[in-house]
This record gives structure tokens, C-alpha cells and sequence, in this order.
């Protein structure tokens, strides 16, 4: 590795988030076990996992909030134990919890942050104005937060997160509780983040349609990743597309797609159904094919959520305590 000079940032070309057979155990309970994690730069990541997979464990890990039994962590190059301090300038946190003031003003929260943060008062004000433009809550700058919706506090929490120009924003569960308008709106500023701050975000969720919108993500099982990519290539792994078959005689079905196709055709509720690589192409040469009148074919392509349930065993929307999204 190239030595740096005095001064020199390190954050420059270092991967946002690296993680490297990292292990934490809370007395007689191995909560994380052997946790590999790359996060380029500008990266939207999203953390995936059953209830008590070890998530909350391994981002307290990456914020310094707890410290690894053994392995690597660095954010930016900043080695999480070594570097404690550089590392914290680097990262924003948004936790499920609020942390909030609800008694000061949204300017107040965000002052409050950047004096915490050591932030230059020539910056803070410019700073804080556009951060709150970011997220949309300019005209709100000196009402109190007690005041505040639930999606407008999760905002303001982002906006502080943000303010002293973190690396890596860390997000646990941003949007959870919240309706489905005010979830898609926080995902609109999330977005934005991504381009105009350049800021890497890495979030746990539950919701599988926001883990989609995720550049990459990682599935954690039982302590260890056990599916990391883009959401294409995790579906990609499980292949195959689905179609299913109502016809006018199923029995007859399944032998005219075992004989002529030579596709082994399960049954389903109603139905029959078939993988195949590529539904779209198979469907008209099946309809062409069969010789058995068809009322209903549906073709299924491979989702998040059978990704999940492939590498865990469990549908996330399974895993106790989580609202159905
Ligand atoms: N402070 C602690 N002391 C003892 N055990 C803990 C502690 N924190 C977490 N654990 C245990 O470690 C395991 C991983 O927990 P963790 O909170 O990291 O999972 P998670 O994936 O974030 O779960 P959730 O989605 O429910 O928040 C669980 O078995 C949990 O009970």
C-alpha cells in the first residue's frame, strides 16, 4: 500500500466501507461471524437480514459505537478502532430512534450538530441552508420540531446527518413506520444525496422494493453475508423464470411439457408451473405447443424477496415485528 504524506486524506480512493472477516460476540452469543463487506464510493448499499442477523451489531462496528473482537473495518481508509476520530468525522448516522430535539428549532438541531461537529461558524449557516433544501424543509428552518410529522423529522434527521459532509451516510431502517407516500419521498432524497453530495449511503431495511433501488446490497444470515451484488445479479442467481399454467387439463399439461418440452412441471393451487430462463420468449412457443386449451398463463421473474428467501430460508415479510410493505 502506498505510504501517505503528513496530512494527506486517505478518503480519496479508499473504498467507503470495507469490512473484513469481522466477528463480535455479546457474552455466549456469536452475533456476527466472519462479516466480509466492500462499499465503493457514491454507493447506495443496502443491508439486508432476518430480525437478529447481526445488522445493528456490524453497523455499531462501522460507526466505532462498538468495537470488533477481531477483523478489519475502515471507512474511507480509516481503520475503526485505530482512527476512531477520523472516522467519525466521516460518517453521518440517521438511527431508527430519533434524536431529535423536539424542543429547539429545525436550525437550532442542526447548529447544535455542526458546534458538536467543530464546523466553522462562517460555513454553518450556507451549510445549513442547503441542506434543508435538500430536504425540502427551508420554509420550516425556525418552527420547532415538536411541531413535526414523522417523515418531516426523518428529513431533518438526514439533513443533520449530512451537514458536516460525511463520507458515508449510515442509515438504520429510514423509513420504517412511515406511510408508503412519505417512505417514497425520503427514497427521493436519498437519491438526491447520492448525486449532488456524493455521499456513499449505506442503510438496513426491510422493504424489499427500497433494497431494489439499492445500487448494491448485502444479505447477513445468522451472523455471516450470504449474498452480495447488485439486485440483478442476486436474482440473477436464482435463474430461473416462472410460468404458470390454468388449462382446461392440467394432467394432460404436464405430460405434453415433460414429453415434448422436456420441463418438469409441478402443481400449484389451480395450475400448473414450469421454470424456464427466459419467460417471455417460452410463452408463445408454449401456447403454440401444447395442445391443450390454456385459460391463464402468468410469468413470474425472479424477485428480491425469493432471493431472501433462497439464502435465509425465511420471506423477509415473515420476520417478526416488521410491518407488511
Ligand atoms: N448488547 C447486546 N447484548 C447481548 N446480545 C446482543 C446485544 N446486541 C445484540 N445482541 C444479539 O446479537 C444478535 C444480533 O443482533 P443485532 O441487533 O445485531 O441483529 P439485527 O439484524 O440488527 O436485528 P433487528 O433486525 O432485529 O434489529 C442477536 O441474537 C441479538 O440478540
Amino acid at each position: 500500500m502506498r505510504r501517505l504524506r503528513r496530512g494527506e486524506d486517505r478518503s480519496a480512493d479508499a473504498p467507503a466501507v470495507l469490512a473484513r472477516d469481522v466477528h463480535k460476540s455479546y457474552r455466549g452469543v456469536h452475533a456476527v461471524r466472519g462479516v466480509d463487506i466492500t462499499v465503493r464510493r457514491g454507493e447506495t448499499f443496502g443491508f439486508l437480514g432476518p430480525n437478529g442477523a447481526g445488522k445493528s451489531t456490524t453497523i455499531a462496528m462501522m460507526c466505532t459505537l462498538v468495537r470488533p473482537d477481531s477483523g478489519r473495518i475502515e471507512i474511507a481508509g480509516y481503520d475503526v478502532v485505530r482512527d476512531g476520530h477520523q472516522v467519525r468525522r466521516r460518517l453521518g448516522l440517521v438511527f431508527q430512534e430519533s434524536t431529535l430535539d423536539t424542543d429547539l428549532t429545525t436550525a437550532e438541531n442542526l447548529t447544535f450538530h455542526a458546534d458538536l461537529y467543530g464546523m466553522p461558524r462562517a460555513v454553518v449557516a450556507e451549510r445549513v441552508a442547503s441542506m434543508l433544501d435538500l430536504v425540502g424543509l427551508r420554509e420550516r428552518r425556525d418552527d420547532r420540531v415538536a411541531t413535526f410529522s414523522g417523515g418531516m423529522r426523518r428529513r431533518l434527521e438526514i439533513a443533520r446527518g449530512l451537514l458536516h459532509r460525511p463520507r458515508v451516510l449510515f442509515l438504520d431502517e429510514p423509513t420504517v413506520g412511515l406511510d408508503p407516500q412519505t417512505r417514497a419521498e425520503i427514497w427521493t432524497y436519498l437519491r438526491r444525496i447520492a448525486e449532488q453530495e456524493a455521499t456513499t449511503v449505506f442503510l438496513t431495511t426491510h422493504y424489499l422494493d427500497e433494497a431494489e433501488q439499492c445500487d448494491r446490497i448485502a444479505i447477513i444470515d445468522e451472523g455471516r453475508i450470504v449474498a452480495q451484488g447488485t439486485p440483478a445479479e442476486l436474482k440473477s442467481v436464482i435463474g430461473a423464470d416462472r410460468i404458470a399454467l390454468r388449462t382446461d387439463d392440467d394432467a394432460a399439461a404436464v405430460r405434453v411439457l415433460r414429453d415434448r418440452f422436456d420441463l418438469a412441471a409441478t402443481a400449484i393451487d389451480g395450475g400448473v408451473q414450469v421454470q424456464v430462463a427466459d419467460g417471455a420468449r417460452f410463452v408463445p412457443v408454449l401456447c403454440s405447443g401444447l395442445d391443450v386449451p390454456i385459460f391463464e398463463v402468468t410469468v413470474t421473474r425472479p424477485s428480491l424477496d425469493e432471493v431472501f428467501l433462497h439464502y435465509t430460508g425465511r420471506a423477509i415479510r415473515d420476520a417478526p415485528g416488521v410491518p407488511a410493505g
